[in-house]
């Protein structure tokens, strides 16, 4: 469990986490979410002690992370997947992170195996592609087998299989019952993953909620639609209420109605669909209307704060 109450943190003129309080539940996987200079990161390192806060308090399984006994053994964490000496071999890194955590030894080729590392654990981290990166990253996370794990962006660099994999280990992590904290910009892949969701926007919280309740709030996202029978589509999906705009190519994209009931709208009339593709998820549509007052940059605009000093 991880607990924030009256979380503040201000660089110079800046206050980058505005007042956070949330609990961060076992047993699911929580997603955390806001806009580019939110104050995700600074949440996390936070909770991490990796900064002080400038007031409030942030805890993991009842205590602050400097009063943990044994941290990795308590919150496992993947923050900055370049972490490791580059000179280093997979193995030696995990190996020298396990010693000064207390781990036993062989608990490192038990994640090498769980991260599908073990072939390449000799080879030196200088070497290894981001997503091999992100895989050694997320071993050292699980190295201590915390109850608490905190994830900074996991699918960042995996290919599709790395993907599926890293859905369904935070799946798994979850169903243990432990605590997973997860922050992600890939609205698609959050809905597929998160069930709990944590908004926050220049620092403060906007939105603590599970994801079907979300979801279920917003419309329902759009759907890019494709088929040789185009005018007689539109028209049968306007006529179930639908919004349908023109889009590339004589496709069309199609609001308020997932894909599932234009495939189904599609299938009752008999006409032939090429392509069926979510466009723009109901999560992503709830997070755009949550956070519109929160986003520090935007296209085409000077941002509106002012920048580190
Ligand atoms: N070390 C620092 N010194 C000064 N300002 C900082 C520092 N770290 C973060 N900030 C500022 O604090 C705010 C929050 O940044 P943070 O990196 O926590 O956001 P984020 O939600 O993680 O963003 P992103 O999605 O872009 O990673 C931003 O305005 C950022 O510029």
């Amino acid at each position: 469990m991880i607990r924030v109450r009256g979380l503040t943190k201000s660089y110079g003129g800046t206050l980058a986490v505005d007042r956070l309080s949330f609990d961060v539940a076992p047993g699911v996987v929580t997603g955390f979410l806001g806009p580019n200079g939110a104050g995700k990161s600074t949440t996390m390192r936070m909770i991490l002690g990796l900064d002080a806060p400038t007031s409030g308090t942030a805890t993991v399984n009842g205590r602050r992370y400097r009063d943990l006994p044994a941290p990795i053994q308590e919150i496992g964490a993947l923050l900055d997947p370049g972490a490791a000496h580059p000179g280093r071999t997979a193995r030696s890194h995990l190996l020298w992170l396990a010693h000064g955590g207390g781990v036993r030894p062989r608990r490192v080729d038990e994640v090498l195996d769980l991260v599908g590392l073990s072939a390449v654990a000799g080879r030196r981290v200088g070497g290894f592609s981001l997503g091999m990166r992100q895989r050694l990253g997320i071993a050292a996370a699980l190295l201590g087998d915390p109850r608490v794990l905190l994830l900074d962006e996991p699918v960042n660099g995996l290919d599709p299989e790395g993907i599926l994999w890293i859905r369904g280990l935070m799946r798994d992590l979850a169903a243990q019952g432990r605590t997973v904290l997860v922050s992600s910009h890939l609205m698609n892949e959050m809905q597929a993953t998160a069930d709990h969701v944590l908004v926050i926007g220049r620092g403060r919280l906007i939105a603590d909620v599970g994801m079907a309740e979300l979801t279920a709030r917003g419309d329902s996202g759009e759907v890019l639609v494709a088929s040789p029978h185009i005018e007689a589509l539109a028209s049968a999906l306007t006529g179930e209420h639908a919004s349908v705009r023109a889009a590339e190519n004589g496709t069309l994209l199609v609001g308020g109605l997932d894909a599932a009931r234009i495939g189904e709208i599609a299938l009752a009339r008999r006409i032939p669909l090429r392509e069926l593709t979510p466009r723009r998820t109901s999560l992503e549509a709830a997070f755009m209307e949550l956070t519109s007052d929160s986003v520090e940059h935007r296209s085409g605009q000077h941002a509106t704060q002012g920048s580190p000093s």
